[in-house]
């Protein structure tokens, strides 16, 4: 991955996913890149169907693994391809030890529970989960346009317009989460992936978390809940508001808004909160921006009363038909070049992991016993 900061915490949080088992071995392990040789037919119909294999349905087996496309902190992702029909999936290989090892256990459970959920336009589909002796697999869809953070390195900031245009795609896609009572956590460029249309798909759900309490009520004994364990909650959908504020700023500036050398650095300025514009900044989305960047987060732009509404109906969006939004319906300012369906021209190149990762004991798969 890209990305110039990997997200990890270290807490193991609550109960596990409740989802069924299922084995299987790959039987081909074929690293060169992804070539112009398949079945585009097949691909191209399995895409208008819009089949989404079930659990029972959907082998791995069937999968080729044909080259690493994303690394993140302790997982690859690679590019498989369909033995049969000759469709891509994007495959998620999680090494089990290594997510014990850095306390991910439950994010991972949290990631794959919260992403069988979630069905729309902006979002990344999951299709099938599964496991070896020591990884755990992710079948996904694949989205080849690579990640919007190399788009905005590459020209260095974005226009208003197209600003605007991710900025609505994101809108929905966090109104959509939200309304399933899940907050997402980590909304930044590195995960946000650009379909072959060149529409967002927000990938990483890592960090998503379902709310146990639908009006965002925090649970426990309220008398014992110190005020700057409150301010570290971060379960409140009020974060992905705030982030939104901070991508919005970093996608028409080039940079983030809090900046620093080091982390300790970032932390101070973001609770300064010395909001710099430039000029050329546009009024109507400097606006929303300071809303959304609301310390406050009872005052927060999509945290009131009307919610995501107040967010849509800002004069930044004014232009915005929402309908044609989720529609797809608006084309976007970059369409990914791509010259054949397994096209990995818009990833960078990762060195393959021949050994399988480090093996892992039955306690650590014990822990996955559910997966
Ligand atoms: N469905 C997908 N299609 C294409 N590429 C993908 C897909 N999902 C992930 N990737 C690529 O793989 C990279 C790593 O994926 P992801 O962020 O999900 O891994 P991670 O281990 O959770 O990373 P992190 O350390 O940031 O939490 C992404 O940044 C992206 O470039």
């Amino acid at each position: 991955m890209s990305s110039s900061t990997s997200s990890v915490e270290s807490v193991e949080d609550e109960s596990c996913s409740n989802e069924c088992s299922a084995s299987f071995t790959f039987d081909t392990n074929n690293n060169s890149r992804g070539d112009n040789q398949v079945n585009e037919l097949a691909e191209e119909t399995h895409m208008k169907l819009s089949i989404t294999p079930t659990r029972e349905s959907f082998s791995l087996s069937q999968l080729e693994r044909i080259v690493t496309i994303g690394k993140g902190t302790f997982g690859r992702v690679e590019l498989a391809r369909d033995k049969i029909t000759g469709a891509h999936y994007a495959l998620k290989v999680l090494n089990i030890r290594r997510v014990v090892d850095m306390r991910q256990t439950q994010h991972v459970h949290n990631e794959k529970k919260v992403l069988l959920q979630l069905k729309h336009p902006f979002i990344v589909k999951m299709y099938a989960s599964e496991k070896d002796s020591n990884n755990l697999y992710m079948i996904m869809e694949f989205v080849p346009g690579g990640e919007m953070f190399s788009y905005l390195r590459a020209s260095r900031s974005f226009s208003n317009s197209m600003a605007r245009f991710y900025a609505s795609e994101i809108v929905c896609a966090l109104e959509y989460i939200h309304s399933l009572g899940i907050v997402y956590r980590d909304l930044k460029p590195e995960n946000l992936m650009l379909s072959k249309e060149g529409h967002i798909k927000m990938a990483d759900f890592g960090f998503a978390k379902e709310l146990r309490d639908r009006t965002y009520t925090i649970c426990g004994t309220p008398d014992y809940l110190a005020p700057e364990s409150l301010a570290r909650t971060g379960h409140n959908k009020g974060v992905d508001w705030w982030a939104l504020g901070i991508l919005i700023y970093e996608m028409m500036v080039g940079k983030p808004p809090f900046r620093g050398k080091t982390t300790a650095e970032i932390y101070d300025a973001i609770i300064e909160h010395k909001l710099k514009f430039p000029r050329s900044f546009n009024l109507a989305a400097k606006d929303l921006v300071k809303k959304l960047l609301e310390v406050d987060r009872t005052q927060r732009i999509g945290c009131m009363k009307n919610g995501t509404q107040d967010v849509k109906e800002h004069k930044w969006f004014e232009k915005v038909n929402w309908d044609d939004t989720l529609h797809l319906r608006v084309e976007p300012p970059i369409v990914p070049t791509l010259y054949h369906p397994g096209d990995t021209g818009n990833f960078d190149d990762y060195e393959e992991d021949t050994t399988g990762g480090p093996l892992c004991s039955q306690r650590d798969r014990d822990l996955f016993a559910e997966w």
